[in-house]
């Protein structure tokens, strides 16, 4: 067993409790035939249809009794959380499952045990009990901490191959990957479930209701993933949680695709790609999917260029912005080496996280000052900004500015701030706002200047991805699909400390993921470019008290992480008082 995931023994005190939540465990196999499992033949759709539409729902506070409650709830926290505590103050954040509300539902083998693809490996099935440590780096006293559960699949599933009528939406922003996600989910689903019917979502979360579909055949999917975009495409706002799960339940997808939905069954199992906003809104929908009584797994898969999702290591499609960024860097420094006191000014993504301008810039290592929404600037004055610019335009006679979107707004926009339709800020052009103001100020110090703005925005998320993130996204969705088939629902699959699992969808919508500027993977940006940290000592106190509350109260995923959590401080400063 790896070391890095750890298996709840059967005999510990810790499995009954989880027996009584996880439906995987000895209490549920006790549903199963003497043969191992629930076969229900040709009449298995009727009874899921039945159980789909007429099982009463246990009282939200009757369900949740299986599990240890905890503070805080997914959307409008009508579900309490499933916590699990153990010895060594081991903590489960469980993921819920259809039988949560649903407890009589049958159980069959899971078909991959007949795959000859799989023949070779020497286990299957992930163990049910196995979970992953969201905190890697630990202390001989630390408590073990919070765990997720690992994804992967299960010995036995909650759905029949004929059952299955699965459904693909994208929402949000692009981000290179979204093509492969869609492939391999829709591959996943055929190849390895026998499953036949997967119907993508046209445009976002509003497509359910606009009843636009596509049908999703292994042959639709096939070369899709060397296409940057979505070929469902995305869109923003629209969300009515209402009406998306009337269409889910029984109108509109059903009608639309009269070919292949004759049974007049609805959607069983929803694969919903996007951002932080995207999942608020699953969450939703899970919410009114089990306040109904269906038999629907929601399942998130987290997208987002701005890596701003927290708890998963990384968010697919940014290695491959990241990649693309180093080309408008390279022609910034090119165009500032070639011209006299050359400026090459570059705007990358970041709406309120400047991971993408932070990794690009120490990837680079042209860049002589990056700037992110995280770490607040000054223009003018002893300290500012343009101080060090003319100081560096001095020394070396060119330089290289990386510039987040999202940085410095409180400096530039004082008329009334507007949304986009998710109510998103729309943002300011810092770019064309930082141009101004370094022509202005070198112009009044009689210095010559040549100063080159590159915005390549949309051109670093509109790519196909990478092959690592090929790769990536191509376990992501897997690890999607197994879940689903294994009942389990209302979860965000994504992977934590390089090990796939399913999250709650709390989880991940409660935050966003920053960039840490007093962690010192900013300190190593801060010795690559040699800028001066734009803070006086005053805020930099502010900052780091600020930052340490915010990680005490919950251990960030920082990208490539140094082990610097909240928890991991908390213990430092244990041994520091100590
Ligand atoms: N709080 C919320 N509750 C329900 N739905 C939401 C919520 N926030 C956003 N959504 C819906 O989610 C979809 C996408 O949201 P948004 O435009 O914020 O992008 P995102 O998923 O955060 O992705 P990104 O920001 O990475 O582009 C929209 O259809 C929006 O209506
Ligand atoms: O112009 P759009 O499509 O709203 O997207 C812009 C936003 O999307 C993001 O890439 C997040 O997806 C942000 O970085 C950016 O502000
Ligand atoms: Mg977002």
């Amino acid at each position: 067993m790896d070391s890095s995931i750890f298996s709840l023994h059967p005999s510990s005190p810790l499995i009954l409790s989880l027996a009584a939540s996880c439906p995987n465990s000895t209490c549920s196999l006790g549903l199963s035939s003497p043969s191992g499992s629930f076969s229900f033949g040709p009449r298995h759709l009727d009874f899921s249809s039945v159980s789909r539409r007429l099982m009463a729902a246990p009282s939200p506070a009757a369900s949740d009794n299986k599990a240890t409650t905890a503070n805080g709830g997914v959307g409008n926290g009508l579900f309490k959380p499933k916590i699990v505590n153990g010895d060594y103050g081991y903590v489960l954040e469980d993921v819920p499952h259809l039988t949560d509300y649903l407890p009589n539902l049958p159980t069959h083998s899971n078909p991959l045990q007949d795959n000859p693809a799989y023949s070779v490996v020497k286990q299957y099935f992930v163990d049910v009990d196995d979970t992953v440590p969201q905190r890697i780096v630990v202390h001989k006293d630390s408590p073990r901490g919070v765990h997720f559960r690992r994804a992967g699949p299960r010995q036995k599933v909650y759905f029949d191959s004929d059952e299955v009528q699965a459904c693909i939406v994208t929402c949000g922003g692009l981000c290179p990957g979204l093509n492969t996600v869609i492939r391999e989910i829709v591959s996943t689903l055929y190849s390895m479930y026998g499953v036949r019917k997967v119907l993508g979502i046209d445009g976002g979360y509003r497509g359910f209701y606009a009843r636009n579909t596509i049908d999703l055949t292994l042959k639709v999917v096939n070369d899709i993933h060397k296409r940057g975009g979505t070929i469902l495409g995305t869109s923003r706002g629209g969300h009515d949680t209402k009406k998306i799960v009337d269409s889910i339940e029984d109108r509109g997808i059903n009608q639309v695709c009269e070919k292949l939905f004759v049974d007049q069954m609805g959607i069983n199992q929803v694969y919903i790609i996007g951002g932080d906003g995207t999942q608020k809104g699953a969450a939703l929908i899970y919410e009114e999917v089990r306040r109904r009584g269906l038999k629907v797994v929601v399942a998130g898969i987290p997208k987002t260029i701005d890596n701003d999702i927290p708890v998963i290591d990384k968010s697919f499609g940014f290695d491959t912005a990241v990649e693309e960024a180093q080309r408008a860097i390279n022609a910034a420094h090119v165009e500032a080496e070639s011209g006299e006191n050359g400026i090459g000014l570059v705007k990358l993504m970041g709406r309120y996280s400047g991971f993408i301008a932070m990794y690009a810039t120490l990837a680079s290592r042209d860049v002589d000052c990056c700037l992110i929404p995280e770490s607040p600037f000054f223009l003018k004055g002893e300290g500012g900004l343009l101080e060090f610019v003319e100081k560096r335009l001095k020394e070396s006679g060119h330089m290289v500015i990386v510039v987040a979107e999202g940085a410095g707004q409180e400096l530039i926009s004082e008329t009334k701030s507007m949304t986009d339709a998710s109510g998103n800020k729309l943002l300011q052009d810092v770019g064309l706002w930082l141009s101004q103001n370094i022509k202005d100020h070198l112009k009044a110090q009689k210095m010559p200047i040549n100063l080159k703005y590159i915005d390549p925005t949309y051109m670093i998320r509109a790519i196909p991805s990478n092959a690592s993130d090929n790769v990536y996204c191509t376990l992501l969705a897997q690890s999607c699909v197994h879940g689903a088939m294994a009942g389990y629902t209302g979860y965000t699959s994504g992977l934590v400390n390089g090990r796939q699992t399913y999250i709650p969808f709390y989880r991940i919508i409660e935050t966003q993921n920053k960039v840490v500027i007093t962690d010192r993977m900013w300190a190593r940006l801060l010795s690559s470019t040699n800028q001066p940290s734009f803070m006086c000592p005053k805020l930099v106190a502010e900052k780091r008290k600020e930052m340490q509350m915010a990680t005490e109260a919950q251990p960030s995923g920082q990208l490539m992480d140094d082990g610097n959590t909240g928890a991991d401080k908390k213990a430092a400063n244990k041994e520091v008082r100590a």
